[in-house]
């Protein structure tokens, strides 16, 4: 069934998933940019954030987030798709704007951000809690998350998602809107699981294009992985996630993507880093978000006041914040005291 549908940030994820969508529904892509929106409109194609993919000529664009709104209207679905710095101004627009007519506000509201906000160490759909509490018409939430590169996205070839939300009616409008043409849409009720797969797996990227850019080899980029998995693990477990979701897209599966995929910009960065360049010039001259340089420092200081030990997530903080060389950081790693192979999953090789 035909589904009216908005997709809020104009950037490579939303456009990705606009070209997706709009094979199949009415799409709308909001940009906040009315240079950019003009050129996505009379060029047809995304120049600035997905150069190379011919944009489906149903799609529609706007500025206006009103207009966004009334498309989407109650029953279609409402997709956040800018980064996660984003998130909060851009929700309060949307309640300052949904004031107006609240029983037209969509009742379902998709968020893509990775991440966790800096300052309130919040999760994108607690960003999204925080600033609808307490109006009257607050939206079901849920996240969408998995390995996706969206270049991929675009052309059409074949990515397994995960949905997580508390909300079976908005698991069941994201399959509707988005299952189907080389889509696979999986369903989670573990949004908090789901959302710290998809936030610490950047800065595990960030270690391995260090470890590669290195050339550390092969052996280190598997350590790693596994390694980082365990620490996600550890963290969602101890912020009440459930363990099984990290086995799963959203969790190993990104993991996996993004420390090995030539296409990830967490991976650059740290590749970037290894060559010595300074981060600065690596995030002005990336041109996209780079989640994992924004979401590092929070990690390592909810890893704390969990208490549960991130050994690369601190590497990667401490290279960041100039604390240390890539190198130095890479030793630090290596000189670590022998322990046993305990991880949230279960020791290998032992009955649970
Ligand atoms: N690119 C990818 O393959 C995937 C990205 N994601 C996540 O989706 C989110 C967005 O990523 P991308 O689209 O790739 O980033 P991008 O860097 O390609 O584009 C970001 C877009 O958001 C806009 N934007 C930034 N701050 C904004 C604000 N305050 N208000 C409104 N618009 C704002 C920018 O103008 C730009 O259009 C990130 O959290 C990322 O981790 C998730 C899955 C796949
Ligand atoms: O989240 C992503 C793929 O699932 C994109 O990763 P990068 O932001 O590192 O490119």
């Amino acid at each position: 069934m035909r589904m009216n549908i908005s997709i809020l940030g104009a950037g490579a994820w939303g456009t990705a998933l606009a070209c997706h969508a709009a094979r199949r529904h009415a799409v709308q892509l909001w940009g906040r940019d009315a240079a950019q929106i003009r050129t996505l409109r009379t060029r047809g194609e995304n120049t600035r954030y997905l150069p190379g993919v011919a944009l489906p000529e149903a799609l529609g664009f706007t500025t206006e987030l009103n207009a966004a709104l009334a498309h989407v209207g109650a029953g279609g679905l409402l997709v956040l798709a800018v980064p996660v710095a984003g998130l909060r101004p851009l929700a309060q627009a949307l309640r300052a704007q949904g004031q107006e007519a609240p029983q037209d506000f969509p009742r379902h509201v998709l968020v893509l951000a990775k991440g966790f906000e800096q300052g309130s160490r919040l999760l994108p759909h607690q960003v999204l809690e925080q600033v609808f509490e307490g109006w009257a018409r607050q939206p079901a939430l849920g996240v969408l998350s998995g390995p996706s590169f969206a270049l991929e996205v675009a052309r059409g070839l074949p990515v397994a998602l995960t949905a997580a939300s508390a909300d079976e009616g908005l698991i069941q409008a994201t399959v509707r809107a988005l299952h189907g043409g080389g889509m696979r849409i999986y369903a989670s009720a573990d949004l908090l699981g789901v959302e710290v797969g998809g936030a610490v797996k950047n800065v595990l990227a960030i270690a391995c294009g260090v470890s590669d850019g290195l050339e550390q080899g092969h052996n280190a980029r598997a350590a790693l992985i596994t390694r980082g998995l365990a620490e996600i693990s550890r963290l969602g477990l101890a912020m009440g996630a459930r363990t099984e979701t990290f086995m799963g897209l959203s969790g190993l599966g990104d993991l996996v993507l993004t420390c090995t995929g030539e296409l990830s910009r967490n991976r650059r960065v740290g590749l970037q880093l290894a060559a010595g360049k300074p981060l600065d010039r690596i995030v002005a001259e990336l041109g996209h978000v780079a989640e994992g340089v924004y979401t590092a420092q929070t990690v390592l200081e909810l890893a704390l006041a969990h208490q549960v030990d991130m050994p690369i997530t601190a590497a990667v903080a401490d290279v960041l914040g100039g604390r240390r060389s890539p190198a130095e950081a890479l030793r630090n790693l290596l000189a670590r005291e022998p322990q046993p192979e305990v991880s949230p999953l279960g020791e290998p090789g032992v009955q649970p």
